[in-house]
């Protein structure tokens, strides 16, 4: 559906060079929620504006549909761009435009009939849950019914893909959490393919199938959101995965492991059998079920008192019973 291929970014005032993003390569399929996730200053506002071309890579193939949208001229790209809705955080809503006009706006554009046009706009605030609001102006809207005005404007034009782009940065947790409801509800009943950027991994563990963590330009880690969330590889991945845990320093001492509980290792009594196997007391931190799209993931912090040969065959066993660990502190 998308893929993007050696995409650079470089931007370049006067003699300053800076380097946005460097040969990201990335295979987004239709129907994926793919987020992208970075620390401020990583590149993700590059990319996605790379990807409908409201940036110009500098070097590097995007291909949506097949089509390299690179090579696109002006009245070709305006048609593909079309086909991609895109939501900001800061809404950019026209205000002096009522909800109705809003929506309508990318459907005048392409001079849609009247009547066409009041019959999706109607479609749309349904979905959107807006449709007591059509004749409001923006500045009588709260942030999150003023997102729902972008994502139906957004979808106006029957998008194959749906951009976000810090789309619920400037919300409180209880409205992000209905944004994305409703970007899940959208993607699972219009089949969009949605691609999210955030700096936030509760937006990614929520919504996302698969992820890119960017640091510096670069992707340092990629794959679905179950298997990056339950055994963090990057020092970067760790920090955003490790935002949702916080664990007081005065619980840090010994040897302290974060593990991953999935389908595949329930059933069995692994830490009762790990006590007495290798005849250790191990103290439970902090535990709690986490939901990625629906699926669970039994996190446990536990503590324990081993030297570092133990504890290697102690993760060797955790990983023959399909737990995966994290060492927080070794
Ligand atoms: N128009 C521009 N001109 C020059 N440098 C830019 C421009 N836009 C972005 N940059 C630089 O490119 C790098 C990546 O910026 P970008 O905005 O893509 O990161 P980001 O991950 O979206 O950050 P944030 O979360 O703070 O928005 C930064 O070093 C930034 O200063």
């Amino acid at each position: 559906m998308i893929k993007i291929k050696n995409l650079s970014k470089v931007y370049t005032k006067g003699r300053n060079q800076v380097t946005a993003l460097e040969s990201i390569t990335l295979d987004i399929h239709k129907g994926d929620i793919y987020g992208i996730i970075g620390l401020s200053g990583a590149g993700k506002s590059s990319l996605i504006r790379c990807i409908n071309r409201l940036e110009e890579p500098t070097s590097g193939d995007i291909w949506i549909n097949g089509v390299n949208l690179v090579t696109l001229k002006s009245a070709e790209l305006r048609n593909a761009r079309k086909k991609m809705g895109m939501i900001f955080q800061n809404f950019n809503l026209l205000h002096s435009k009522t909800v109705f006009e809003n929506i309508a706006f990318p459907l005048r554009l392409l001079k849609t009939s009247e009547k066409t046009i009041t019959e999706k706009v109607k479609k749309l605030l349904d979905l959107v849950e807006l449709s007591d609001k059509a004749h409001v102006y923006p500045s009588q809207l709260s942030g999150g019914q003023k997102q729902r005005v972008g994502i139906a404007r957004a979808l106006a034009n029957e998008p194959d893909v749906l951009l976000c782009d810090e789309a619920t940065s400037a919300l409180d947790p209880k409205t992000t959490k209905q944004i994305l409801d409703l970007l899940k509800n959208i993607n699972k009943e219009l089949g969009l393919t949605i691609v999210v950027i955030t700096h936030e991994m509760e937006v990614i563990k929520e919504i996302c199938s698969h992820v890119a963590i960017l640091e510096g330009g670069y992707i340092v880690e990629e794959g679905h959101t179950i298997d990056i969330f339950s055994k963090p590889g990057n020092a970067v991945t760790k920090h955003f995965v490790e935002q949702m845990q916080h664990l007081p320093e005065q619980y840090l001492e010994g040897k302290v492991l974060n593990l991953s509980f999935t389908e595949g290792s329930a059933g069995t009594p692994i830490i009762s059998r790990l006590t007495k196997v290798f005849d250790i007391d191990v103290n439970i931190l902090s535990g709690k079920i986490e939901y990625i799209q629906e699926k669970p993931i039994g996190k446990l912090t536990v503590q324990m008192h081993v030297d570092c040969h133990k504890l290697l065959d102690i993760i060797t066993y955790f990983e023959e019973n399909h737990v995966k660990v994290e060492v927080l502190k070794q």
